[in-house]
């Protein structure tokens, strides 16, 4: 095994616990001897099981969208890299013991990355993804979202969206990716509740950003005639979240991507990767559970 950093634009760094590790550009190849590797992993693995305070419990790492997701460690004399696919995996081993089974709900605004994080962290957990969206559509013989928006209304929508996540909230091992507007219904509430609702918090102006991306067509809400995708799509946005920010606010747990960006000192949010997110996910549920946010592991069977 071997430290390979590539000509990445910026810094990469891992940092464990209070240690800050760092990768620096164009760094040389540091082999690492067997027993070098162990100490490495040993270490890692046991500042995760460790009961240590909020911060330094958890995994911080600082990652580059564009590069192959390898980070480099580096503890005193050690260094490693390690692949955060690998400090997934593991937290979320971690974490799936403490789970019970328990699906896992995201909620967020259109476009703050529900669908790509819950396929991450499906993954990871052993989980199978579903996408409530996707299961209206199938209600509905294959018709689109934008679709049923078009031809039955918003209302209609909704009660469909309430009788999906009543079914799948039956089912437990999921990771449910929700439409953005569920935290709307009370009643939507009740279902997820039988798992766990994370809220993905993301600033407008990523969100507004990544929409325009990929256009407005399927997304009927921020969908106008006229007008360039970004505006539109920000304006939408910013009249939803001022009705829905305290409903967001109910979820069990959230995950900031300010909060991480700053703890992993990105200037912007779009740096984080989907695994970098669905790590914190984990860690965020992990002291959900613990109890630390106010409700206690006892409460679960
Ligand atoms: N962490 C991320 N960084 C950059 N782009 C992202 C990230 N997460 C999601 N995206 C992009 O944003 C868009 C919306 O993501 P998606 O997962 O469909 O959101 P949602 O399911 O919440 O509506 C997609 O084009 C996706 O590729
Ligand atoms: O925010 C909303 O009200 C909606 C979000 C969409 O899902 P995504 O959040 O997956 O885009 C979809 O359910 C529908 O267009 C309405």
């Amino acid at each position: 095994m071997e430290v390979t950093c590539g000509a990445a634009s910026q810094f990469s760094a891992l940092m464990i616990g209070s240690k800050r590790i760092r990768r620096k550009p164009n760094m040389a190849v540091v082999p690492l001897n067997q027993r070098e590797i162990k100490e490495c992993v040993i270490k890692i693995c046991d500042l995760s099981r460790k009961g240590m305070c909020r911060r330094q419990r958890r995994f911080d790492f600082r990652l580059s969208h564009s590069s192959n997701h390898s980070q480099v460690l580096e503890s005193g004399n050690l260094c490693a890299a390690f692949n955060e696919d690998w400090l997934l995996k593991n937290k979320a081993q971690e974490v799936a013991s403490c789970l019970n089974g328990r699906s896992i709900f995201l909620l967020g605004m259109m476009g703050s990355g529900k669908t790509t994080v819950g396929r991450v962290l499906s993954e990871a957990l052993g989980y199978s993804f579903v996408d409530s969206d996707a299961h209206v559509e199938q209600a509905m013989s294959g018709t689109s979202v934008a679709q049923i928006f078009k031809q039955r209304g918003e209302s209609f929508f909704r009660d469909h969206e309430s009788e999906a996540l009543r079914k799948l909230s039956l089912v437990p091992r999921q990771v449910v990716a929700t439409g953005g507007g569920v935290v709307v219904r009370p009643i939507n509430w009740k279902f997820m509740r039988q798992g766990i609702t994370v809220y993905l918090d993301v600033p407008l102006d990523a969100l507004a950003r990544r929409i325009a991306a990929v256009g407005t067509d399927s997304r009927p809400l921020l969908h106008f005639d006229s007008g360039d995708a970004y505006t539109t799509a920000f304006v939408g946005l910013f009249t939803l979240t001022k009705k829905r920010s305290e409903a967001y606010a109910d979820a069990d747990t959230t995950v900031s991507l300010l909060d991480l960006a700053a703890n992993l000192h990105l200037e912007d949010v779009s740096d984080i990767t989907p695994t970098a997110i669905a790590i914190e996910v984990l860690v965020e549920i992990e002291e959900f559970l613990l109890g630390e946010n106010g409700r206690s592991l006892r409460m679960y069977p």
